[in-house]
C-alpha cells in the first residue's frame, strides 16, 4: 500500500514530506520531529536494473527531472504538491529570517545566503564539487593502495590479491565510523607533508590503526594516517584558492555590505558530510584564520562568525524544516498546487521564495484561477 494511502485511516490527513538528496532520500510526515525513513536515492524501472538517482541527476538538470517527473507522478496520486528550497526550510527550523546556509552533502558544497524575509540572495551563491562523494572516492583508492588484509591463508596481504574491490557500502561505513576531520594546526601540517616534494616537512603522528572485519573471517587493517587525512580535501585550497571555508567568505563578500554582519552571525550548516567528527570546529578555525588575511580582512567588514545548532542532525535539518512548514495549514493551503490547478493551468508558481505572494503572471487574464488547494488538512474524502 503506498505510504500516503495509510494516512487517511488514522484520522486527520497530514502532508508527506520528502527530502530528495543525491545520495539519500528522507521521508516522513509533517509535524513530526524526524524522518521515518532514510533510504538510498535509487530509481527502479520495471524490467530494468536499479538506476541511482545520482546517475540520472548527472545527466538531466535537477529542475527538469524533479518538476516534470514528480509533478506528473505525484499529482496523479496525491491531492496537491509543494516544492520548497532546502536552504529555506533549514532556516525555518531556527525561527530566523536571515542566515548564511552551507549545505555540505553528497555531490557538492553549496553556500546560499537568505536575507531579510527569507529571500535568497541568488547572485551571491557559491559551490564546489566537494562533499561526501569526493571523500568516498579518495578513501576507496587509499584503502586499495595502502591497506592490508588478514585472511585464513595469510596475514598482511595486499588488498588487490584477495578481493577485486571493496564494496561501496563498506567504504561508506568506514568513512562514517572511523574517519574524522583534524584540527587546523594538525591539518596544516598534514597538508604541508603531503605537498612537500623534498620530504623535509614532517607529518604529525597518526591516530591508531583500526581493524575492520570484512566478513568471511577477513580483517582489513585501516591505517591511522588515512583516518585523519581523508577529509583534508575539503579544506585544501585548489588552484583558484578555493576550499569550502573560502566558499563561505566569498559568498559573504558578494552580499550587500549591510547584510554581512547579520549573515556571518547566523551561519547554518546542513548536509551529512558536516557530521564528520571535528568538521564544525575545523570550519570555524579556518574561517577565523582566513578573515585575518588581506584578501578578506578589508573586503568583509565583519570578523564575527557564529554557527547555529539546529534542532536536528545536519543531514535531516532540511527535512525537519519541511516537516514544520508542512504543518502550517494556512501557508501550505495557499501555496501547494492541486491536481485541478496543474491540469488546468499546466504551470507551477515560483517556489523559490515563499514569503512573497504568488505572482499574477501564473493566472491567465480574464479567467478565475482554480484554487491551489482548498484546505491543507482537509478531512474530506
Ligand atoms: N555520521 C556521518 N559522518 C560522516 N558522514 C556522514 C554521516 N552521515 C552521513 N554522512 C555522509 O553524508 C553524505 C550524505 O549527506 P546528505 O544526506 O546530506 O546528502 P544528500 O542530501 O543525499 O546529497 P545532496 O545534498 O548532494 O543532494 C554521504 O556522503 C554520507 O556518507
Amino acid at each position: 500500500m503506498p505510504l500516503f494511502e495509510g494516512l487517511g485511516s488514522g484520522g486527520e490527513k497530514t502532508a508527506v514530506v520528502v527530502d530528495l538528496g543525491a545520495a539519500y532520500t528522507k521521508c516522513g510526515f509533517a509535524g513530526e520531529t524526524g524522518p521515518r525513513f532514510i533510504i538510498p536515492s535509487e530509481v527502479k524501472r520495471a524490467g530494468s536494473p536499479e538506476v541511482s538517482l545520482r546517475t540520472l541527476m548527472g545527466i538531466i538538470s535537477i529542475s527538469n527531472l524533479l518538476l516534470k517527473t514528480f509533478l506528473h507522478v505525484f499529482l496523479l496520486q496525491v491531492p496537491s504538491v509543494l516544492f520548497a528550497p532546502s536552504h529555506l526550510m533549514s532556516v525555518m527550523t531556527l525561527g530566523i529570517q536571515s542566515a548564511l546556509v552551507m549545505d555540505c552533502g553528497y555531490t557538492e558544497t553549496l553556500v546560499l545566503p537568505e536575507s531579510f524575509d527569507s529571500v535568497p540572495i541568488l547572485s551571491a551563491w557559491e559551490a564546489l564539487p566537494m562533499g561526501g562523494k569526493a571523500i568516498h572516492r579518495e578513501l576507496h583508492s587509499l584503502l586499495s593502495e595502502q591497506c592490508t588484509l588478514d585472511t585464513d591463508s595469510g596475514t598482511g596481504l595486499s588488498l588487490p590479491t584477495v578481493i577485486s574491490s571493496i564494496p561501496e557500502d563498506v567504504v561508506e561505513d568506514i568513512k562514517v565510523r572511523v574517519c574524522f576531520v583534524s584540527d587546523l594546526q594538525r591539518g596544516m601540517k598534514i597538508q604541508e607533508a603531503k605537498f612537500n616534494m623534498d620530504g623535509s616537512a614532517e607529518r604529525p603522528a597518526p591516530p591508531p590503526d583500526v581493524e575492520y572485519p570484512l566478513g568471511g573471517r577477513k580483517i582489513l587493517h585501516i591505517k591511522g594516517s588515512i583516518r585523519d587525512s581523508v577529509a583534508e580535501m575539503l579544506f585544501e585550497q585548489d588552484n583558484e584558492e578555493k576550499s569550502i571555508a573560502t566558499l563561505l567568505l566569498d559568498t559573504l563578500v558578494k552580499c550587500p555590505i549591510d547584510t554581512r554582519k547579520v549573515l556571518s552571525e547566523n551561519v547554518v550548516i546542513i548536509g551529512g558530510t558536516a557530521m564528520l567528527p571535528g568538521f564544525l570546529h575545523r570550519l570555524l578555525s579556518e574561517i577565523r584564520s582566513l578573515v585575518e588575511k588581506p584578501k578578506y580582512c578589508d573586503a568583509l567588514a565583519t570578523k564575527s562568525f557564529r554557527i547555529h545548532s539546529p534542532p536536528a542532525k545536519p543531514n535531516c535539518t532540511a527535512w525537519l524544516g519541511g516537516a514544520i512548514f508542512g504543518a502550517l495549514q494556512d501557508i501550505l493551503g495557499s501555496r501547494s498546487v492541486s491536481r485541478d490547478y496543474y491540469n488546468q493551468m499546466g504551470r507551477i508558481p515560483d517556489w523559490c521564495c515563499l514569503s512573497t505572494p504568488l505572482p499574477d503572471s501564473v493566472y491567465e487574464a480574464g479567467k478565475t484561477p482554480p484554487p491551489l488547494m482548498k484546505r491543507a488538512f482537509s478531512t474530506e474524502k
